[in-house]
């Protein structure tokens, strides 16, 4: 199937004195989101949009995005956009955590992207080739944006629009009752117990409902006033801020960082560090995440260094045990087989195959991962679709960011629901109160965007 050509337009833009890209979130409806710190990208519209599933669904997206790529005619951009991560076509995207998900994997290109990144600041807009109008001006107007001066507003008629009030919310019982997963982590100690394996990821869900349609963009926007640390993203229908990096791809170079090990957000940092650095069961759980990622990662990464000890990195709602990853990828001409036919010059691998490369590591399955795999399906009883997967976004010029989609949720088509998701590593000796107690920390930051009641 030929895809319908498509043309990227990049212009650099400013915004507003004292405004930050992600001030302007909660008067948009994003299709795509990462921001960090006040930076990143965020996309509007859909130019298009793929899905997979299965166990090939990566290999597909891959696939589809280097094809995408093919048939888009790309304007010479203004020389301070050149090498920009996130800068001309870029598509935001959400793997499901397992290939036997009913939900769909998803690379979403939307049709404007406004960016800000290390200073620069831009807007690319993607549209129909033969389309003679397809002007910045236009396509922005379209999403309630207007330009004046080279500076980014919202436009005219939508600069008097207040953001919608948020809308009442409830909390619900998820796909099983509470019980049910005490039950699932008594069941998972127990075959720790037996050795039948090292480590277990039990995750649940909780369902918000609204009496009144959701506002993604005031819901991100409300997760990174909290937690600005955090990688806040949507892609597809899955929205959150998640703290761990499975991996950023920029050309040759690869970084990640695994978390895993956790105490609640409440106690004092000296505390904390101590139950953390000092725990012997912590830092088991830690070690087999971060090793799970390098083994994985060795066939394709060369030159691979870990943090050693780990770090305490603090959140509002949590503390984890964290440990950055850095690396070099490996350039291959035999890997174009498996995203395209014709003999390529040595390249690293695309992106999305370093992420299935990655994917599942050992802070969000278990250890040794099929078995693990086998225990989550039996014991969750749950379909994770995106919860866990990568979720970030790839652009045209080799660059990626895939975190890992925690502390987020699935937002209904009517979008008066979100399914949310937290999950706590099992290791010898947990208990079942206290993952249970640490699912409702790490429900909390979708809680309190989504003013819901926290419980517990
Ligand atoms: C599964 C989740 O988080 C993962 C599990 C952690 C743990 O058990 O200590 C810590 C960070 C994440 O790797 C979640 O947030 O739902």
């Amino acid at each position: 199937m030929h895809a319908q050509s498509l043309r990227a337009v990049s212009v650099t833009v400013a915004l507003p004195d004292d405004v930050a890209l992600t001030d302007l979130l909660p008067r948009l409806q994003p299709s795509g989101t990462w921001v960090r710190h006040g930076e990143g990208i965020i996309g509007l519209g859909v130019a298009d949009r793929a899905a997979a599933h299965g166990s090939e669904r990566f290999a597909e997206l891959a696939h589809w995005w280097e094809r995408r790529l093919e048939s888009i005619t790309e304007d010479p951009r203004p020389e301070q956009l050149r090498d920009v991560p996130g800068c001309g076509p870029t598509a935001f995207t959400s793997v499901t955590y397992s290939s036997d998900s009913a939900a769909d994997s998803v690379l979403v290109l939307p049709e404007l992207v406004l960016g800000s990144v290390a200073g620069r600041t831009w807007v690319t807009v993607i549209g129909e080739q033969s389309e003679g109008d397809l002007t910045v001006e236009a396509v922005l107007d379209r999403h309630g944006l207007g330009i004046e001066d080279g500076v980014l507003a919202p436009a005219k008629d939508a600069a008097d629009t207040a953001p919608e009030t948020a809308p009442e919310t409830a909390l619900q019982e998820g796909t099983h009752p509470v019980s049910h997963y005490l039950q699932a982590v008594e069941a998972g100690v127990q075959a720790i117990a037996e050795r039948r394996l090292e480590k277990l990821v039990l995750g649940r869900d909780v369902v918000v409902t609204a009496d009144a349609p959701l506002s993604a963009g005031s819901v991100l926007a409300a997760l990174t006033r909290e937690y600005s640390d955090c990688w806040i993203y949507r892609a597809g229908e899955v929205l959150g801020a998640t703290p761990e990096m499975l991996v950023t791809v920029r050309g040759e170079r690869m970084a990640a960082r695994v978390l895993a090990g956790t105490v609640d957000g409440s106690l004092p940092t000296d505390e904390a560090s101590v139950l953390l650095m000092e725990d012997p069961k912590q830092r088991t759980e830690h070690e087999i995440a971060v090793q799970s990622l390098l083994t994985q990662l060795a066939p394709v990464v060369e030159v691979i260094s870990a943090q050693n000890p780990p770090t305490v990195l603090r959140l509002p709602n949590v503390y984890h045990l964290s440990t950055d990853v850095t690396g070099r990828l490996v350039k291959d001409c035999t890997d174009s087989g498996r995203v395209g036919a014709e003999p390529v010059a040595p390249r690293v691998p695309p992106a999305l195959l370093v992420a299935e490369r990655a994917h599942p590591t050992a802070a969000i399955c278990g250890t040794p991962t099929a078995t693990a795999a086998e225990f989550i399906a039996r014991l969750e009883d749950l379909d994770r679709g995106p919860f866990t997967g990568p979720v970030g976004w790839v652009d045209g010029q080799g660059n990626a960011d895939f975190g890992v989609a925690l502390r987020g949720g699935i937002l209904s088509a009517d979008r008066r629901h979100m399914r949310l998701y937290a999950g706590c590593g099992i290791v010898a000796g947990s208990e079942p109160e206290s993952e249970l107690a640490e699912t409702w920390a790490k429900l909390r930051p979708m809680l309190g965007a989504l003013r819901a009641q926290p419980v517990g």
